[in-house]
């Protein structure tokens, strides 16, 4: 079955909502970032986005829409919340004007609705879009990565993902091609199942040059920005049982997987803390980037590669068919199918190390 109506509405969507966010990234006013209940940060960026793809998609494709996305209106609907609903709503209209092919202009309470879209539990029946409007909002407030990450889920599995990266440079960011003269930034990643993975410049103007990394065994780790959000001492267990010699690239968001797959770097390991549940958003679109990579296409190379694995640290698939979680043994290790027994075994090892000495 193809997927390719859906595929473009959801290029066409995620890069409207990144030009959403860059515009708040360069000038983000302090009123524009609020605390959830969880303490992570939410920004006018996220709930413009995420309004924004929301609106989008259902237009496209009213009947049985089902939308499942991480943020929500309830601090929104607030007393004092008023002045930055009106904001979001603002950078929405303006978003969807300035491309010339829409000429609604939505009110407080469509965005408001927009956004409550993405309440859905999903599941193993049935279509469901997947969406972090910002993934790494962390990043994007440092001035860092962080991605506009978009899904496609048919009966449980992903087949098609999309993810904007407005501030990932054109040219590969490993090894010695990490100094580019080149700092043209902005890519935007997709793959359908059973096509490939493509990368394309966001903004659409200019063409790619995509270089190859010769010795996977020496390229990087990809592993969180953020701390707390993976076990960086069993990372570096792991990549020393594995011989790799080059510092880890530290970097928020699924840009990661974005980076892995056109071979800036060939592992990333996410071991979270004991209790964590992954959440489907975080890993959807990611996912299907990296698993298309046997084929990755740019607008001017075609790189022929070893084909990418995501797997939870057990060595299964991840199960997106669960609901708003994805429900996996200890972390997530991505790799290509060459490396990933090595990396498996170095896994397991530091894991049982890890264990016996707690
Ligand atoms: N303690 C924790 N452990 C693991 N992941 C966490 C976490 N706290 C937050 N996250 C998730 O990590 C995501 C960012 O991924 P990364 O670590 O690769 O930069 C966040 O996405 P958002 O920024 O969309 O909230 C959030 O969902
Ligand atoms: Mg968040
Ligand atoms: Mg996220
Ligand atoms: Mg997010």
């Amino acid at each position: 079955m193809s997927y390719d109506k859906e595929l473009a509405a959801a290029k066409k969507a995620a890069s409207l909502a990144a030009r959403l966010c860059q515009k708040v990234q360069k000038v983000l006013l302090q009123s524009d970032v609020q605390s959830k209940n969880n303490r992570s940060p939410v920004t006018v960026a996220d709930y413009g986005s995420q309004a924004l793809v929301s609106f989008l998609l259902q237009q496209e494709f009213p009947a049985g829409f089902s939308l499942i996305a991480e943020e929500d209106s309830k601090d929104l609907r607030k007393d004092g919340a008023q002045e930055i609903v009106e904001r979001i709503t603002k950078l929405v209209n303006d978003s969807l004007t300035s491309d010339g092919s829409y000429s609604v202009t939505l009110s407080t309470e469509d965005v408001l609705k927009a956004i409550d879209s993405g309440k859905s539990e999903g599941g193993s029946e049935g279509r469901h879009w997947v969406l972090d409007p910002i993934d790494g909002t962390k990043g994007f407030l440092r001035g860092d990565q962080y991605a506009v990450a978009l899904a496609l889920l048919d009966r449980g599995k992903v087949v098609l993902g999309v993810l904007a990266c407005p501030n990932l440079p054109l040219t590969c960011i490993s090894g010695a091609d990490r100094h580019s003269p080149n700092n043209e930034v902005g890519c935007l990643f997709f793959a359908e199942v059973g096509g490939g993975t493509y990368m394309q410049p966001l903004d659409g103007s200019s063409t790619v040059q995509v270089s190859a990394v010769e010795n996977p065994e020496e390229a990087s780790f990809f592993e969180s920005y953020e701390a707390a959000h993976s076990m960086h001492d069993l990372s570096s267990l792991i990549a020393q049982k594995l011989g790799v010699k080059a510092p880890p690239v530290r970097m928020d968001s699924q840009v990661k997987y974005g980076a892995l797959s056109r071979g800036d770097g060939a592992i990333y390991i996410r071991l979270p803390r004991k209790g964590y549940r992954e959440k489907i958003w975080d890993h959807a679109a990611g996912s299907i980037v990296v698993s298309g990579m046997d084929q990755f296409h740019s607008v001017c190379y075609f790189l022929s590669k070893a084909g990418g694995v995501v797997t939870d640290a057990a060595g299964n698939p991840l199960d997106f068919s669960r609901g708003r979680y994805l429900d996996l043994d200890t972390g997530i290790i991505v790799t290509n199918q060459k490396l990933m027994p090595s990396l498996f075994k170095a896994v397991r090892e530091s894991l049982e190390e890890k264990a016996l000495s707690l």
